[in-house]
C-alpha cells in the first residue's frame, strides 16, 4: 500500500489513520470531506497529509480507499469515486451496516468491482469528528469482513491486513449475519439509550431525574450521546433486523410489566437472575475490553 485515500475525515477515519501511522505506513494518507474544516483540522492534528474535497482528486492514484462517512452517504461517495478509481484500487468502507452499503455499491456499479470489500470495525465511542480521533480505538477489537462472491482474495487479504496492523482482531461473516447480530448488539442498546435519555428529559421533573442520575444511568446511557444522523442512517439501513429484535424485547418488557403489576416477584426474580448469570458469563468472554 504506498497511497491510502480516507472518505469521510471524522471519528472512525481519523483513528485509522493514525493507527496506520502508529503502525509504520511510510506512503502518503489522502483525506476526503465534504466538510471543509474537518480536512483542515485533521491537517493540523497531522493526521492526514493531503487534503482533497473532491472525491476525484483524492482517489486517483489510491491503491486503498476508505470510505468511512454515515451509511446514508454511502452510495453517493460511492458514485462520485466510481469513475476515477484506479483499475487494481481496492475499496473498502466502514459503515454499521452491511447490506445496505452492499445494495449502494451494486446500484453505483452493474458489476462490482473485485477489489470491494464491506467491513465494519466493531469499535467506536459517542464522540464524533476528526478531533475525537485516537490511534489505539482498534486495538484488541473486532472488525469484520463481508466479502462478496465479487470480492478478490487479493483484496480480501489487503482489508485484511490493513485493520490488522491497527491491533484489530479481524473475523469475517456474511453480509445478512453481520446485521442481524448488529442490530442486537448495537443498533438495539443505541435506540434504548436514545428513548431513555429522551423520555426522561421530557418530562416535568428531569431536571432533578438527570441530578441524581448514578453510575448505572451514566454507564447505559453514554451511547445517547452518540451522533444523531450516523443513528439515523443506521435505523433505517437496519429497519427489518431492527425491528425484529425490537418487538422481541417489547415482548419480553410488557410480560416483565405485568409480572410486576400482579407482583409476580418470581417471575422477575426469574429474569433478573437468568440475565445476571448471561451478563457475568459473557463479559469475561466477550464483553469486556481492553
Ligand atoms: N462512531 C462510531 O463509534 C462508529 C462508526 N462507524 C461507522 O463509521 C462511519 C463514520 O462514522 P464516524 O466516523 O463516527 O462519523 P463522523 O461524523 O465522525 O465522520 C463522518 C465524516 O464524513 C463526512 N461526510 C458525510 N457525508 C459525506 C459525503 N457525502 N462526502 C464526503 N464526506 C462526507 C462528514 O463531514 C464527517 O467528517 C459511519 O458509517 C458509522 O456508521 C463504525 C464503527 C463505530
Ligand atoms: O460507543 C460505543 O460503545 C459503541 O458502541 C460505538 C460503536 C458505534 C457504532 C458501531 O457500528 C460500532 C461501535
Amino acid at each position: 500500500m504506498d497511497k491510502l485515500c480516507i472518505i469521510g475525515v471524522g471519528l472512525i477515519g481519523g483513528c485509522l489513520a493514525l493507527a496506520q501511522r502508529q503502525a509504520g505506513f511510510r506512503g502518503e494518507i489522502v483525506g476526503c470531506d465534504r466538510d471543509g474544516s474537518a480536512l483542515e483540522e485533521a491537517l493540523a492534528l497531522g493526521i492526514i497529509d493531503r487534503a482533497e474535497v473532491e472525491p476525484a482528486r483524492a482517489v486517483a492514484g489510491a491503491d486503498t480507499v476508505v470510505v468511512a462517512v454515515p451509511v446514508g452517504a454511502m452510495e453517493a461517495v460511492f458514485a462520485a469515486i466510481a469513475p476515477h478509481l484506479d483499475p487494481g484500487a481496492v475499496i473498502t468502507d466502514v459503515g454499521s451496516t452491511k447490506a445496505s452499503v452492499v445494495t449502494a455499491a451494486r446500484s453505483v456499479w452493474s458489476s462490482l468491482p473485485p477489489g470491494f470489500v464491506p467491513a465494519h470495525p466493531i469499535a467506536g465511542t459517542e464522540k464524533s469528528g476528526v478531533g475525537a480521533a485516537f490511534p489505539t480505538l482498534f486495538r484488541g477489537r473486532k472488525v469484520i469482513l463481508t466479502p462478496l462472491p465479487e470480492t478478490s482474495p487479493a483484496a480480501l487479504e489487503r482489508v485484511r491486513t490493513l485493520w490488522r496492523d491497527t491491533g484489530a482482531e479481524v473475523v469475517v461473516m456474511p453480509v445478512a449475519h453481520h446485521d442481524e447480530v448488529l442490530a442486537a448488539t448495537s443498533h438495539l442498546p443505541h435506540l434504548l439509550a436514545f428513548t431513555l435519555v429522551d423520555t426522561l428529559a421530557r418530562m416535568d421533573d428531569s431536571w432533578e431525574i438527570f441530578r441524581y442520575a448514578a453510575g448505572g444511568f451514566r454507564d447505559f446511557t453514554r451511547i445517547a450521546s452518540s451522533d444523531p444522523v450516523m443513528w439515523h442512517d443506521i435505523c433505517f439501513a437496519n429497519r427489518e433486523a431492527i425491528l425484529g429484535v425490537l418487538t422481541r424485547l417489547e415482548e419480553d418488557l410488557d410480560t416483565l410489566r405485568a409480572a410486576i403489576d400482579r407482583g409476580d416477584g418470581e417471575y422477575v426474580k426469574a429474569v433478573f437472575q437468568r440475565a445476571k448469570r448471561a451478563r457475568d458469563h459473557f463479559s469475561t468472554i466477550f464483553i469486556e475490553q481492553p
